[in-house]
């Protein structure tokens, strides 16, 4: 896999939208923004005057520290302690197209009120008591990237053209983000496994921000190109149908974070921006350590096409085709994502994947 096409994806810096000072530079960010969303529905978020390197290679460290302890400690906090969605799986627990992906990982929730762990995703977050300090640098992490999150929806709002009161609408719906926080470690990938370290999905919310360790040509990203032969295109999954594209990797780059978004911006922009497959093909000889955030719409959130999408696709497709518009199917993200829990373990109820 390591022959794959280097990353292409664009690098957007979150600068600007940290100060005031520089509205130039924040129409041409949301700009770049936008572009990337329709074009890629993936790139690198330079956070570097956000987020100091030091925090984020400690976060890569504790979660390192926790896959090395022994089984029966990192069993403690099994997911089946809680809703089957917040807490510890074990190595190919988590299954992806019907195949079980060759990671293992930790589950975090935005805490709910009355949590019953009864009903899924609404049990309580269980924390490793070892290593020391996880639980309050991944908690700061969470703030951080909530934060963010709301950062960079505001700056995709710019870059729809949304007006001041489209963008609170939208504000509104994502102000109490139902995020899902993942810790996720990767031995190598054996020759003989049927399937991959992950294997290849959308991510079915709004916003991924990936902190992955430095190991190159792991996580890939699938880019559309009609025509093109796809590496390996018995292999996509059933609703890529037989879209064409190229796989190529998505290695870190330092002071970035992965983003990409999910398939409720899908909803969003009806199809204006489009949730791109990802997977994970780890064959290097070390332990791979990433950890994703998803920042989420609200539980409660009403996901439907925002008229600032459709304005634009009023300019570009009807005028262009003469076809009207097709609205997709508005959603409450809650129920989409219990919809979705269900499908991804092998022996119980499920878990936040695609
Ligand atoms: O580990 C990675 O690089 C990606 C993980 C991922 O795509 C996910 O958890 O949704
Ligand atoms: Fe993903």
């Amino acid at each position: 896999m390591s022959s794959l096409p280097a990353s292409t994806l664009p690098i957007i810096n979150i600068a600007p939208f940290l100060r005031n000072d520089q509205p130039e530079l924040r129409i041409s960010t949301s700009a770049a923004l936008h572009v990337a969303c329709m074009k890629y529905g993936f790139f690198y978020l330079d956070i570097s005057a956000y987020a100091n390197p030091s925090e984020t290679a400690k976060l890569t460290t504790l979660a390192r520290e926790f896959f090395m302890l022994p089984q029966d400690e990192k069993d403690k906090i099994s997911l089946s302690n809680e809703d089957h969605a917040r807490g510890y799986a074990r190595l190919k627990e988590n299954v992806t197209n019907g195949k079980a992906d060759n990671h293992e990982g930790i589950d975090f929730y935005k805490p709910v009120d009355n949590p019953d762990k009864s009903k899924p995703v609404w049990g309580e977050n269980q924390w490793p008591e070892k290593p020391i300090e996880f639980k309050e640098r991944f908690n700061d992490w969470v703030e951080k990237m909530k934060a963010l999150g709301l950062i960079l929806m505001e700056a995709m709002a710019d870059g729809l053209g949304m007006t001041t009161n489209e963008w609170e609408e939208l504000r509104s719906q994502v102000d109490d983000s139902f995020w899902v926080m993942r810790t996720i470690g990767y031995p190598p990938l054996p020759n003989d496994h049927d399937g991959f370290s992950c294997g290849a999905h959308k991510d079915y919310g709004c916003l991924t921000f990936l902190h992955a360790d430095p190991t190159p040509s792991a996580l890939q990203v699938f880019l559309r190109q009609p025509g093109a032969i796809g590496i390996d295109s018995a292999r996509f999954p059933t609703e890529q149908g037989n879209e064409q594209g190229v796989w190529i990797n998505a290695d870190p780059i330092p002071g970035c974070v992965v983003c990409n978004i999910g398939e409720m911006w899908e909803i969003w922009t009806n199809g204006l921006y489009r949730s791109t497959l990802h997977r994970v093909v780890h064959r290097g000889s070390n332990y791979r350590v990433s950890i994703p955030f998803f920042f989420e719409p609200n539980f409660s959130a009403n996901v439907k096409p925002l008229a600032a999408a459709l304005r634009i696709q009023a300019e570009e497709d009807v005028e262009a085709t003469g076809r009207p518009l097709v609205h997709r199917t508005p959603v409450v993200y809650g129920d989409f994502l219990l919809s979705k829990v269900g499908n991804n373990f092998s022996g119980s109820k499920g878990r936040y994947d695609n």
